[in-house]
């Protein structure tokens, strides 16, 4: 994973009749064993918390010393002295006097109170607009994007400074007006930046499960994409903030915005200053001084915070390296006895499922015509090599399926509903509360920047509409559920403090947290090493028989199928060849495909001897065979197997197989 790091060299400027806010630069790829090391961390924050901290403490100052002028200070800012006009620093007068004698400093902070209010007017509407339009486009895409990119463009392709003179024709020296209508017209650059990072977000794991968790799309924006804009949003707004201050600095220098006679401004000061500049030089330095002080102290601690955001981030998103699983054989593991299956009408009944994809050649099916059943509280397994369908079959249950992918026959029924029929809200709520899915990748379902805790009370709050103390204890009673020790102070943990075991508990039970019937798991253990994967398996059987949870479980791993399954499903180009229960298939497989596979388990084969293989590969779906698609790797193929297609039959009580040499694979 990479962590990126903006850099942020920018510019400012006010030229050619546009504004411009731009930041240079190409985000700077951070690796990740690099991305926080405690030496680095610290001597950013030598190198920003001090000039960030100035710059903090001064903007505050100045901007409490601004609002609360008009009560404390002690000399009329309107007062004339003209005995002492344009007399420079003085105990009486520490910035100096102006052409008729007035006190300068006094009168810097009441114009600052115009200048600080214009800039948070403008801000306001640039954040508002640019963020929240940004979120939008870049989460929803599509017609929304395309629109709001429409009108950012419009946005961009006017000219700025025209338009801001236009509104103060209409608005003579109205400030609020102009700065309004200038927060309007920038918007585009922080709506592109917050687009940009919020379309790559969006792709990420841990947002893809939270929206699998049935958290609506404004909950999803709020809790797990807008803290992520954090870092760029940061720079945007305390870059657009100092081109505020130049802007109305601007005009009002330019006597368009603030008049004088609405009091003091920073702008009508410096035009003073300019205007005086023969006679006393010293006047432009604190006029002048205080703006490009202020600019300063924003551009400083734009970056300053900016620095911390993306520290906090990065610290959050290092992930420890998780221990490669071993690539030698398990030995030892033998079929156990699974408990029939449940005598119950099925939970999930899946009849012919068809499952295509538009490619640019035209429909592509990738499966067809698969049927099973899960009863409540039964473990069925799919399984097959890399290619075989098992991932498309599970995930179109969930209606899960890539765009391009879809549901081109059969149904899924499930509590009466038809899961291929369903619109997509009323999916959604199926999806993380009835139907829960558990992914391979644990810990890129986990966002980095939340604690456990606060992520699992969030899904259980969406779903059982508790209020926060109690959605708080549901989460550390599911942490318990999942047999984590000390479940709270696990919940106080960020996701990059567990080890990859206790992230995939995690998981398990962000998956419980909407007490679901049914759970998806999609090779939940391919990536955790083998004694993990045992643990969690044997949590997989716990909560099977505690919860009554029916699975479907995908895997490659007949290992994993006989520890927990009741039944199989196994899985060749797209069909289903074979489905039995467990026990069945290790004893005696009808189909040549289980055979060969079973074969080639590592977890059965002798130790010592070559691991047998399946000559050649799962064809793609636009290579398939006619007739039986195992022919051409089948040892008990004849000429009649491809010439027509084989059906699926029923071979003994509860067990069906796709081959008419069945009986002959039988005593082979
Ligand atoms: N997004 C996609 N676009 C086009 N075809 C796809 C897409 N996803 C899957 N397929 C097709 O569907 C077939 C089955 O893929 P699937 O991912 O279900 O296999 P699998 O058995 O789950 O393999 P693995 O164990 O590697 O995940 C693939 O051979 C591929 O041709």
């Amino acid at each position: 994973m990479n962590t990126k790091r903006e850099r942020s060299e920018v510019s400012l400027s006010l030229s050619g009749g546009r504004l411009a806010v731009a930041t240079a630069g190409a985000p700077v790829a951070v690796p990740p064993g690099a991305a926080a090391p405690a030496s680095r961390r610290s001597r950013s924050r030598l190198r920003w918390r001090p000039l960030g901290l100035v710059s903090a403490a001064y903007l505050v100052a100045l901007t409490v010393a601004s609002l609360s002028a008009g009560w404390w200070a002690p000399i009329d800012p309107e007062r004339q002295d003209l005995a002492h006009a344009l007399a420079g620093p003085s105990a009486a007068h520490w910035l100096g006097t102006d052409r008729l004698g007035r006190d300068v400093l006094i009168r810097l902070l009441l114009g600052g109170r115009i200048t600080l209010v214009s800039v948070v007017e403008a801000v306001v509407v640039f954040a508002v607009l640019g963020i929240g339009l940004g979120v939008v486009s870049g989460y929803f895409g599509g017609w929304v994007d395309r629109t709001i990119g429409w009108l950012s463009d419009l946005l961009l392709a006017l000219p700025g400074i025209i338009v801001l003179l236009m509104v103060l024709s209409v608005f003579p020296g109205e400030t609020l007006a102009t700065m309004v209508v200038l927060g309007v017209i920038s918007c585009p650059l922080l709506l592109r930046v917050t687009r940009g990072v919020t379309m790559a977000v969006r792709q990420e794991l841990y947002v893809r499960a939270a929206r699998l968790s049935g958290l609506t799309p404004l909950r999803v924006m709020w809790r797990h994409i807008l803290p992520r804009l954090a870092g760029p949003i940061i720079v945007q707004v305390f870059l657009f903030a100092a081109t505020a201050v130049l802007v109305q600095g601007a005009l009002s220098f330019l006597g368009l915005s603030a008049p004088e006679t609405q009091g003091p401004s920073w702008g009508n000061m410096v035009g003073e200053a300019a205007a005086v500049t023969g006679q006393d030089g010293w006047l432009a330095v604190p006029t002048g001084g205080i703006i490009a002080l202020t600019v300063l102290a924003l551009g400083l601690l734009g970056d300053a915070v900016h620095d911390a955001a993306v520290d906090r981030t990065r610290s959050a998103a290092a992930l420890p390296t998780r221990p490669a699983r071993p690539a030698g054989p398990r030995h030892g593991s033998s079929p156990t006895a699974p408990p029939g299956p449940a005598q119950h009408p099925a939970l999930l009944s899946v009849r012919g499922l068809t499952v295509a994809f538009d490619l640019p050649g035209g429909p592509l099916t990738a499966v067809r015509d698969v049927s099973f059943d899960v009863s409540p509280g039964e473990c069925i397994g799919i399984v097959g090599e890399s290619g075989s369908g098992k991932t498309v079959t599970a995930r179109s249950l969930l209606g899960l399926l890539p765009p391009h992918g879809r549901v081109t026959g059969g149904c899924a029924r499930f509590d009466g509903l038809d899961l291929t029929a369903l619109p997509e809200r009323q999916l959604r709520a199926v999806r993380g509360s009835r139907i829960a899915l558990i992914n391979q990748e644990p810990m890129s379902g986990l966002d980095p920047s939340f604690r456990v805790g606060s992520q699992l009370a969030e899904v259980v709050r969406r779903h059982r509409h508790v209020g926060r103390a109690q959605a708080r204890a549901k989460a550390v009673e599911l942490l318990a559920t999942v047999r984590l020790p000390e479940p709270e102070q696990v919940a106080r943990r960020y996701p990059h403090e567990l080890s990859g075991g206790m992230a995939q508990r995690v998981s398990i039970a962000l998956a419980l947290a909407g007490d679901p019937a049914l759970l998806i798991a999609d090779e939940p253990t391919t990536a955790l090493d083998v004694t993990i994967q045992a643990e969690i398996l044997a949590l997989l059987r716990d909560l099977r028989s505690r919860l009554g949870t029916a699975v479907i479980l995908v895997t490659h791993d007949w290992g994993v199928l006989a520890d927990v399954c009741d039944r199989a499903v196994v899985m060749y180009a797209g069909e289903v060849v074979e489905q039995a229960a467990v026990t069945d298939l290790y004893r005696a497989p009808r189909h040549p495909y289980t055979q060969l596979l079973l074969r080639a388990n590592p977890h059965v084969a002798p130790v010592g001897d070559a691991l047998p293989t399946i000559a050649g590969t799962v064809p793609a779906p636009s290579e398939w065979p006619a007739g039986c698609r195992f022919r051409p790797r089948c040892p008990y193929a004849e000429d009649v197997c491809g010439s027509q297609a084989i059906p699926l039959v029923d071979v003994g009580s509860d067990r069906t197989t796709r081959c008419i040499r069945s009986e002959q694979v039988g005593t082979r």
